[in-house]
């Protein structure tokens, strides 16, 4: 972030603020309180000179802070332009609405091999730039899209394999092409992995890494998707307004045939569905979204057969869901509730086609194994349930890891392949109210991330210094290391400690959260908060996250209940057999236990290392408002997304090297007035830039080939150095424009009064006259010209009251004016004059009120005596200005000699 430095009166400032993040104003003052205390630190300064509609790369900004960078996208947002880059990385905002005129295939086009930061920012500039580096320097090549919820990963990831599949395709022959089977793979997946929450209504309760193989000739030869963390609490616990997962309610949509042999109903009569009373959602046709994914899973090559027992399964786990359970006779043990809850039990049993006694002891009876016998232990209601829920959970998340299989299988692998580009579609930080396993492993996922991504920008960094021939061995490389260490180091990091409290068969979420709280007491990155004796606190990158470790060991915890394999590995449906294959012999025997957190650390260290062997290309997509509304931009929401998202951490790397870079040009035109003299007789832009900021003082600023670098603050310090230069200027250029004026008017009024006097000193006599003469005729006159002409004449006498000596005036006023009021006060009109001068540093000395005495008596004596007749021509200002018109050529003389 800049320095903020260099805040003077008149400085364009950004400050922060807890509703809208930053205002921007000007400083007024600066008092002294305001410089000490911390508010002035907080202060950022503001680019005047930043183009309207904003920057289209935020590298672009004079100044490289929050404020600015939340400022442009704003602006560039109410534009409807979506896309900005920071660098190398896309920023998208959600627009909420759709916008096919930048998507279509005209668009696509324009993309085509167009050199990135040439056309407006855009996802398909990003692909293009990933599959040009892929086909010109034979490197595989990765798009990473990440955002929270909502924010538009998934229709980015549709965008960018839409455009991959123009460019890699290949004409359409006969049957499925590749691209065909990796787009409609989506429908599929989304089906079976997305549900509505309360951030979005079709949420990816998933983590999708596609991997897209190319051949020799840059054509899409293969596919393949893995997928991360499925959402599995989900299939058996939903809250208001939420939804389950949407194949529930395709199903339960499906043709009257369907919901026959399946024995369906409203998804209300589901347990499994009805915890929550959302059943649709606004435009969307369930009914029409079942055969559409049917449609799909043709596409995608899933068999007629297969796409029954799927669908067969998905209603076998609603029935198993309304299964309800009761005490046994005996103690402790448990049976089916009632009819209805032996129904569905019969139901579940008949679609998964397993013995109805098998599953209802799987679900009621566990098996303990001892060296002497094996003994049958009933389950309580309570663990009959859970238990339950257990093969629901497990049915479920084998049936998805199925479809993913079947998908990659069908699509199929180039073993040739030699070349990819993988595009990355993953869950981003989160943080609630509560936070449990779930949000541990997706948080995870993102320090990982956040890793692979500070490197790659510092990378990216170095690259551009190295370029330029700047030194940048100085600068810090900022590492979330202590974090990751904290999570899954090995032994003794958190997951290893869950690990361990899991196979330890009296431990509780209690000894484990003791035992984290004894292990990390000393950890800068672990916090026990004081009111709670099972929560824990970890300071992730992105912000401190409070998570519950209540359900962490049950969570963790990944094996089948082996009632629950044999019962479904005895099936007579091959689809359901498939979906248990038996376990290998000695993991059977040993009682080796395996967890989700140990099992989700390895594929995010496979994920890291196919990561770490592509050029990756980011994409941080941002949700502007939670009301899921286009046009809305949340300023402070926005800004928590950056700095989650790491922009704004790729900002601050950036900003502990130069953050701000100028073309030379650039520079000396907008820092050529700082030192006028360096730009005397040189040509060359390097040196002037050079003279320029060694006027200045500045050091530690860099300059490479075609631009200058300067560090964070130094734009600020040049930038109050130019305001204070322009403003001196504007000074000096105001004080001699008003000076000439002021003078332009004395000089004026000097020689009217001076010909006034002469003429009246000159023939005192005839002007008394003379004037009383011209007055009888100019009365007559002044009938006829009309209002303006008083006008003028209240104008002129302003003029004319500058000559007049003082102490005459009140004299005037009280005796000669029959209008009384309507006089000037000279006195105050002088008086302003002089304030107004002063106020402008104007010199007024030389403004002489010249001792008219005798012109004014005269006169006095003339109004005083005719009184009568100056009555008739209105006031004795306009007596008083007509002496003075009375000079003027075309003045009221000239105007009454014509009219004689
Ligand atoms: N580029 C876009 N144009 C129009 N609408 C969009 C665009 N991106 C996102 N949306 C809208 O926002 C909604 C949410 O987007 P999406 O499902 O891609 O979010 P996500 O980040 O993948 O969320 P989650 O992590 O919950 O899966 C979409 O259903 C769509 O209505």
């Amino acid at each position: 972030m800049g320095t903020p430095v260099n805040i003077i009166v008149g400085s364009h400032v950004w400050v922060e603020d807890s509703d809208v993040a930053w205002i921007d104003g000007e400083v007024e003052k600066l008092t002294r309180e305001e410089v000490i205390t911390a508010k002035l630190s907080k202060i950022y300064p503001k680019d005047v000179e930043a183009p309207a509609g904003g920057v289209d790369d935020m590298t672009k900004l004079s100044y490289l802070h929050e404020p600015g960078v939340l400022q442009n996208l704003k602006i560039r947002y109410e534009l409807n332009e979506i896309y900005t880059y920071t660098g190398n990385i896309l920023i998208a905002i959600n627009p909420f609405q759709r916008l096919p005129h930048i998507y279509d295939a005209h668009m696509m086009q324009q993309y085509k091999g167009a050199p990135f930061g040439e056309l407006n920012p855009h996802v398909f500039a990003v692909a293009d730039v990933a599959y040009r580096a892929m086909i010109n320097e034979g490197k595989s090549n990765s798009i990473l899209v990440s955002g929270e919820s909502g924010a538009g990963k998934t229709e980015t990831t549709k965008m960018l394999m839409r455009y991959l599949a123009y460019l890699g395709g290949r004409a359409v022959t006969e049957g499925r092409t590749v691209e065909q089977q990796v787009l409609e793979s989506n429908p599929v997946l989304e089906a079976f992995g997305n549900a509505k929450t309360v951030r979005n209504n079709n949420s990816s309760r998933f983590g999708k890494f596609v991997e897209i193989q190319f051949d020799k000739q840059g054509r899409i030869s293969g596919a393949a998707i893995r997928t991360y963390l499925l959402e599995r609490s989900r299939v058996c616990q939903i809250s208001d307004p939420e939804r389950n997962y949407h194949c529930f309610y395709l199903l339960c949509a499906a043709p009257q045939e369907e919901i026959e042999k399946y024995k369906l109903g409203h998804p209300k009569t589901f347990h499994y569905l009805n915890q929550s009373k959302c059943y649709e959602l606004v435009g969307i046709s369930d009914a029409h979204d079942y055969l559409a994914t049917r449609r799909a899973m043709d596409i995608v090559g899933i068999s007629e057969k297969e796409q029954e027992a799927i669908f067969r399964v998905v209603a076998a786990i609603l029935h198993i869901g309304n299964i309800e359970f009761t005490k046994g006779k005996e103690v402790d043990s448990s049976v089916p509730k009632d009819d209805k809850a032996k129904f569905h039990l019969k139901t579940a049993a008949e679609l998964l086609m397993c013995d109805l006694k098998a599953l209802e002891d799987a679900l009621c009876k566990r098996v303990m194994v001892t060296p002497e016998e094996v003994i049958k232990r009933s389950l309580d209601p309570e663990s009959a349930v859970t238990s339950r829920d257990g093969l629901a959970k497990t049915v479920y998340s084998r049936l998805f890891d199925w479809l993913v299989n079947k998908i990659n299988n069908s699509i199929g692998q180039d073993a040739n392949s030699k070349c990819l580009i993988g595009v990355l579609d993953i869950y981003g930080f989160e943080s609630f109210k509560t936070n449990s396993f779930e949000q541990f492993c997706i948080n995870f996922t993102n320090e990982k991330l956040q890793q692979h991504f500070n490197q790659h920008v510092f990378k990216m960094e170095q690259e551009e210094y190295t370029k330029e021939a700047i030194d940048w061995s100085y600068i810090e490389f900022v590492d979330n290391k202590d974090v990751l260490d904290l999570i899954e180091k090995k032994p003794g990091g958190i997951i290893a400690l869950l690990d361990e409290a899991c196979m330890f068969p009296k431990s509780t979420h209690e000894t484990f959260a003791n035992k984290l709280y004894q292990t990390f007491k000393a950890h800068k990155r672990f916090i026990k908060p004081k009111l709670s004796r099972t929560d824990f606190t970890v300071a992730h990158y992105a912000g401190e996250v409070l998570y519950q470790s209540d359900l962490f060991l049950d969570k963790n915890k990944d094996y089948v209940i082996p009632e629950h394999q044999d019962l479904l590995g005895a099936s007579k449906c091959p689809f359901v057999v498939g979906l248990f294959p038996p376990l290998p012999e000695e993991t059977s025997k040993s009682s080796k236990f395996s967890s989700i957190g140990s099992r989700f650390k390895l594929q995010l260290q496979q994920l890291m290392e196919t990561l770490n062997s592509t050029e990756p290309h980011y994409i941080r997509c941002v949700k502007p408002n939670n009301l899921l509304k286009p046009a809305v931009f949340e300023n402070v929401n926005i800004m928590q997304q950056l700095r989650c998202g790491g922009v704004l951490e790729a900002i601050r790397i950036s900003c502990a090297g130069y953050p701000t870079r100028k073309p030379f040009f650039e520079f000396v035109n907008r820092f050529g007035l700082l030192c006028p003299s360096a730009l005397e007789g040189s040509y060359d832009e390097k040196v002037v830039c050079k003279k320029i900021l060694d006027s200045m003082g500045l050091k530690g600023y860099q300059i490479g080939k075609t631009k200058i670098f300067l560090r964070a603050g130094q734009m600020a310090e040049l930038d109050a150095r130019r305001t204070e230069v322009l403003s001196g200027a504007a000074k000096k250029i105001q004080r001699r424009t008003r000076t000439h004026q002021a003078q332009k008017r004395f000089t004026v009024l000097r020689k009217a009064t001076i010909s006034l006097q002469a003429l009246c000193r000159g023939e005192p006599s005839d002007f008394n006259r003379a004037l009383w003469e011209r007055l009888k005729h100019w009365s007559a006159m002044w009938a006829l010209l009309g209002q303006w002409w008083v006008d003028e004449v209240v104008d002129d006498l302003l003029m004319t009251c500058m000559v007049v000596q003082l102490p005459i005036q009140p004299k005037c006023s009280q005796e000669t004016s029959p209008t009384g009021g309507s006089h000037y006060n000279v006195q105050h009109v002088f008086k302003m004059e002089q304030e107004e001068y002063t106020k402008e540093a104007i010199d007024w000395s030389y403004i002489v009120f010249m001792d008219n005495k005798d012109v004014l008596d005269l006169i006095e004596k003339v109004c005083l005596t005719e009184k009568g007749q100056c009555y008739q021509i209105g006031c004795f200002n306009l007596t008083f200005s007509f002496l003075f018109h009375l000079q003027k050529p075309g003045g009221i003389i000239a105007l009454l000699d014509e009219a004689w």
